[in-house]
C-alpha cells in the first residue's frame, strides 16, 4: 500500500483537494490513517447489505472510490439476482476500483459507471451507500439527491450514510476536531501534514450536524433515521424506507 505523503512538504498554495490520480495511489492508506472506524464501518456495510439486499435487485456504491464498499457488499450477499452499480466522477478513482473488484472472483455482477451521482438514474434500489461521499456534494444538492434514491427504493431497503459531523455547540466541535487531530497524529501525520489537508479540504468537505441529517430523512420519509456508529466526529447513519 503506497503511503501517502501528499502534504508532507509545505506547499507555497494549498490548492482545494480533488479525487485526483495523486490522491488515487495513496487512498487506501490515506483514508485508513485518516477515518477512525473505516475499517470496521466497511465490514459492517458489508454484513447490512447481506441482511438488507432484496432478490433482483440493485446495490448502489455511491462515490465508490477504490471499490472498498463493493468488495465488503459481495462478500456478504447472498440473495439471488442482485447487481451492484459502483458509481464515481473521477476517472482515477474508478480505473483502480475496477481493476480491484474484476480481480476477485464472484457471483454478484459489478457494473462500474463514471458519472455525477447527482445525475444518474437510480433503479429498484435495496441498499444504497453513501460511505464519505454525501459530504463532497454541493449543500444545495443532497435534498434532491437523498429524494431520488428514496424514491428508487423498494419499501424495507436501507440508506448508509457515513459522514464527517459537525457540532451546533462551537467548543465541543473545536474538541471533536482536536481529538480527530490527535487520531491522525498518532497514525504517522506531522502537524505540517495535518494543517495542509485541514485548508485543502476547507472549502470541499463540507459536513452537517446529525440533527440536520436527522431532519432531512424523516422530511424525505425515511423511517429509523439513526447513528449505528461513531468515532469521534466521524459516524455511519441507516434509515430504512
Ligand atoms: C471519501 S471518498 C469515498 C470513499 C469510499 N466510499 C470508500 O468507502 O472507500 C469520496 C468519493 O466520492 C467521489 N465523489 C465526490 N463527488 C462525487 C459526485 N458528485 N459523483 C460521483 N462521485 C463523487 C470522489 O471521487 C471519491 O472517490
Ligand atoms: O482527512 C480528513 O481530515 C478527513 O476529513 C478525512 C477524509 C474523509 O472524510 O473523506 C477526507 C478526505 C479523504 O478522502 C479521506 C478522508
Amino acid at each position: 500500500m503506497s503511503k501517502d505523503n501528499i502534504y508532507q512538504h509545505a506547499h507555497t498554495q494549498v490548492a482545494d483537494f480533488t479525487f485526483d490520480k495523486k490522491v488515487a495511489n495513496v487512498f487506501p492508506d490515506m483514508i485508513q490513517r485518516s477515518v477512525p472506524g473505516y475499517s470496521h464501518v466497511i465490514a459492517m456495510i458489508g454484513l447490512l447489505a447481506g441482511k438488507y439486499a432484496q432478490p433482483n435487485s440493485n446495490l448502489y456504491d455511491l462515490g465508490c472510490s477504490l471499490g472498498a464498499v463493493t468488495a465488503s457488499m459481495r462478500h456478504n450477499v447472498k440473495q439471488t439476482g442482485c447487481n451492484i452499480i459502483a458509481v464515481d466522477n473521477s476517472q482515477a478513482m474508478l480505473d483502480k476500483c475496477e481493476v480491484n473488484i474484476n480481480s476477485e472472483e464472484s457471483m454478484l455482477p459489478v457494473q462500474f459507471k463514471l458519472a455525477d451521482i447527482s445525475e444518474i438514474e437510480i433503479i429498484n434500489a435495496s441498499v444504497v451507500v453513501l460511505n464519505f461521499t454525501l459530504q463532497f456534494i454541493k449543500l444545495e444538492k443532497r435534498q434532491a439527491l437523498l429524494e431520488k434514491i428514496y424514491h428508487a427504493m423498494p419499501k424495507g431497503g436501507v440508506l448508509i450514510i457515513s459522514e464527517k459531523l459537525d457540532f451546533a455547540d462551537s467548543s465541543l466541535n473545536e474538541l471533536m476536531i482536536e481529538n480527530h487531530h490527535q487520531f491522525k497524529r498518532a497514525n504517522g501525520y506531522s502537524d505540517l501534514e495535518i494543517a495542509q489537508k485541514r485548508s485543502a479540504i476547507e472549502n470541499v468537505l463540507i459536513a452537517e450536524t446529525w440533527q440536520t441529517h436527522e431532519s432531512r430523512l424523516q422530511t424525505i420519509g425515511f423511517a429509523h433515521p439513526h447513528i449505528w456508529f461513531q468515532s469521534l466526529n466521524f459516524c455511519s447513519i441507516m434509515a430504512i424506507k
